[in-house]
């Protein structure tokens, strides 16, 4: 049995009891031996020796803790009407009646991060000792769960019932200074005093000289019955809003509502009862998978694990200040990295300081200290002469061939040969770009997604010529800026746009068959996708639509779906929502959409051009068929994109769909939720759809392979036969 929990009593009567086990000190309850079991093993011993008076409980290696073992929590199953949840140890007789109800003083001495579980188990000591700059939060419904160890019951007994929902509603940390003031820890100190600090407080605990307080019976902080089913009431309201489709926040203020109206041990029971089916729902499922994906993207076989340490990027140019070069230069600037925006003339170079300014000002109060001192990080040029000493320029252009061969040329000239030549481009091959240089071995893409300082995803291109220290520093820079990374082969469209490309033509293959715009965005919404397709065309602009429409049927021909519907909205200046007027109609300074009824007019048009309608009925379609023929093309073209080697593994096309497309993120991503739906459904429903409406909905060979194979999407990579192209 490996040790992970270690106990070691001093000479002034403390145990201390040390959690060990990297990378966070999950607390993982899976059986005997499982840290659970030998705290709990440990606490029940310092309980019982004479010699002990109080107790602290530590963790190693600066975290405290990360909360329950995530990974465990992924393997649960349904089985009939219950769960294989892993409780080797009761979570409520051990916090409830072992730590809290315990015969000695428990003092929790946090450092780094208490999360989940972890910062449960410290609310269930008696004190809270932490070093500065710690996060104790309560993120479970980012993991369709909730807490399970009496974080509910806990929580708004220590800082209050509003601030306790908010912080579990949105499932934002605490750091301790903030956490001091509402309650949560009972003082912050210098790391070095932590431990001391923590031993004292519990030895005072234990002599008298400090409360002794539970926190399952303090009421303090606890209003009325009343207030509280009023606040509790506003809280539903809110997550009504901010929730859709999954259960986990509704139960979450249940037990919320049990703890406070009928005392803290019925809410912890509440929750051990709802926790094993919520562990096991679907929602649970697709948002696991999308926390370990998002941390399995930075890493990538023969570059990550090849020993190759990133460079430090110590400083970086952007090119371009427009809407895309001031938004990545403002992320850079945010995260402190120091930035050189370079523009052709003082004009433009003015405009973009000023749009970084704009964006900065937005995120940060304006003019506070630390909106200035993110500004500091920017510093303007015109003259390539001060790209002298940047470790990587970032190339955010207009996307001209000619133009950006150019610039890379000139960057060869001008920077170290250490320096990353990254480009921005969406479209155009990366080798092109670096054909008039010798450095395509540090020539990368790096496209962000607009609005840059605010979308969280960065798609890496790389070509055969990218070294692995290239992407191995363009992973390090995402992880600064705080972006996740999915790193993909140079083509067309790269990840992302090309699992959009069938959700715009599938809506317009909707429409050809008798389907409104409008319904179909609403359908599309209630599945959980920001917007549907029509309202998202006009927002990025329906000529944009237009031209990567082209584009895609230049790329791949046949099994694009055409339509002149874009084309005769813009013969009426009918470009989205930046002229008022699209798909919907949008008031002067509004964004929000309204009906257009001069639409029906273009629909007619457009369906008689493309007469799609058999016998020219209406096809009656669905709400369900809807969102089916929307999204198994997509998932179709995602087989595409794995069959390619676009991306390493599947579950790089699950994040790209989440932060890329707005794919609910509980349903797991574009490929994880074809196999929740399965297959051969997929499969067999394509295979009728492209018989009745053509080569759009044609099978890709990956997704055949696969139904035939009977194996779930996610292994395509694996089961393909042949070497990696990349
Ligand atoms: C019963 C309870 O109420 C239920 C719960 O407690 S559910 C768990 C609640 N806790 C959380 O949601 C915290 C999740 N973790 C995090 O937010 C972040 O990992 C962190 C802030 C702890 C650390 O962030 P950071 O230092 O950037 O490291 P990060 O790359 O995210 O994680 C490091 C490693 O720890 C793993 N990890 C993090 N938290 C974990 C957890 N709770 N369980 C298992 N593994 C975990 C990650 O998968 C990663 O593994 P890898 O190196 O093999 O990829």
């Amino acid at each position: 049995m490996r040790k992970v929990v270690h106990m070691e009593v001093g000479e002034d009567g403390v145990a201390l009891v040390t959690l060990n086990k990297p990378p966070v000190n999950s607390l993982d309850n899976s059986g005997p031996g499982s840290l659970v079991s030998q705290l709990k093993e440990s606490i029940c011993e310092a309980h019982a020796r004479p010699d002990v008076k109080a107790i602290v409980i530590r963790g190693a290696n600066g975290k405290f803790s990360g909360g329950a073992d995530i990974g465990s929590l992924q393997k649960v199953k349904q089985v009939g009407d219950g769960t294989t949840y892993p409780t080797h140890v009761r979570g409520s007789t051990f916090f409830n009646d072992i730590i809290e109800g315990g015969p000695k003083p428990i003092v929790a001495a946090v450092e780094g991060f208490a999360l989940g579980g972890g910062l449960e188990l410290a609310m269930a000591c008696h004190a809270r000792i932490a070093a500065p700059k710690t996060q104790l939060g309560l993120p479970e419904l980012t993991l369709g769960i909730i807490p399970g160890l009496g974080g509910t019951a806990r929580l708004p007994r220590l800082v209050g019932l509003v601030k306790a929902v908010d912080m579990m509603l949105t499932s934002k940390p605490v750091m301790s200074e903030e956490a001091k003031q509402l309650g949560l820890v009972d003082a912050v100190v210098p790391l070095q005093q932590l431990v001391p600090v923590a031993r004292k407080y519990a030895l005072d605990i234990a002599s008298g000289r400090q409360a002794w307080r539970r926190s399952l019976s303090l009421i303090d902080h606890i209003g009325t019955p009343e207030e509280s089913s009023k606040i509790l009431k506003q809280a539903r309201a809110r997550a009504q809003k901010a929730y859709r489709n999954v259960p986990h926040p509704f139960v979450m203020l249940d037990c919320i509502e049990k703890g406070i109206l009928h005392g803290g041990v019925a809410g912890t029971l509440k929750e051990e009862e709802e926790s094993p089916m919520l562990v096991a729902s679907p929602t649970a499922k697709g948002l696991i998978h999308i926390f370990f994906a998002q941390r399995s993207a930075f890493k990538i076989q023969g570059v990550t694990d090849s020993g190759l340490k990133p460079h430090k990027m110590k400083s970086v140019a952007v090119i371009g200040g427009g809407l895309m070069g001031s938004g990545i230069a403002t992320a850079l600037a945010l995260n402190n990295v120091p930035v050189i925006l370079k523009e052709v003339n003082q004009e433009f170079l003015q405009a973009g300081l000023k749009r970084i300014e704009a964006n900065v000002n937005a995120r940060l109060r304006s003019a506070s200290e630390k909106a200035q001192k993110v500004l500091s990080f920017v510093k303007g040029t015109l003259d390539y002469a001060d790209f002298s000493d940047v470790d990587m320029v970032i190339e955010a252009v207009i996307e001209s061939i000619p133009l950006k061969q150019q610039i890379f040329a000139d960057l060869e000239k001008y920077c170290k040969s250490t320096c990353l030549l990254a480009s921005n481009t969406s479209t155009i091959d990366l080798g092109l770009i670096g054909q008039k240089t010798k450095s395509q071995d540090r020539i990368i893409g790096a496209h962000f997604f607009s609005p840059a300082h605010v979308m969280p995803l960065l798609e890496i291109v790389r070509t055969h010529d990218t070294s692995k220290q290239a992407i191995q520093d363009m992973l390090a820079l995402a992880k600064t800026i705080k972006k996740v990374p999915v790193v993909v082969r140079s083509c067309v469209g790269f990840a992302v746009n090309r699992m959009f490309f069938p959700y715009f033509q599938a809506g317009h293959l909707l429409v050809h068959l008798g389907t409104h715009p409008y319904r179909i965005d609403a359908v599309v919404k209630a599945f959980g996708m920001p917007m549907g397709p029509f309202r998202l065309a006009d927002l990025t602009g329906i000529q944009i639509g237009q031209a990567t429409s082209r584009i895609y049927k230049d790329a791949f021909g046949e099994r694009t779906y055409q339509t002149n519907l874009n084309d005769l909205l813009l013969e009426d200046n009918r470009y989205g929502e930046r002229t008022g007027m699209g798909y919907y109609n949008y008031k002067k300074g509004s964004r929000a959409e309204q009906p257009a009824p001069e639409l029906d007019g273009y629909l007619t048009k457009t369906r008689q051009a493309a007469s799609l309608i058999p016998n020219g009925k209406i096809v009656d379609i669905s709400d369900e068929e809807i969102v089916e023929m929307i999204f198994y093309g997509v998932v179709n073209e995602a087989c595409r994109v794995l069959d390619e080697d676009v991306v390493v593994r599947s579950a790089d096309l699950d994040i790209a769909s989440v932060l890329g497309m707005g794919f609910p993120a509980y349903r797991g991503g574009v490929v994880f939720w074809g196999d929740h739906v399965g297959v051969e459904r997929i499969y067999s429903k394509l295979k009728h759809w492209s018989t009745l409406y053509g080569s759009f909905y044609q099978p890709s060979a990956a997704l055949e392979r696969a139904a035939h194979g009977k194996y779930p999407l996610s292994q395509i990579v694996e089961k393909r036969s042949g070497a990696s192209r990349l």
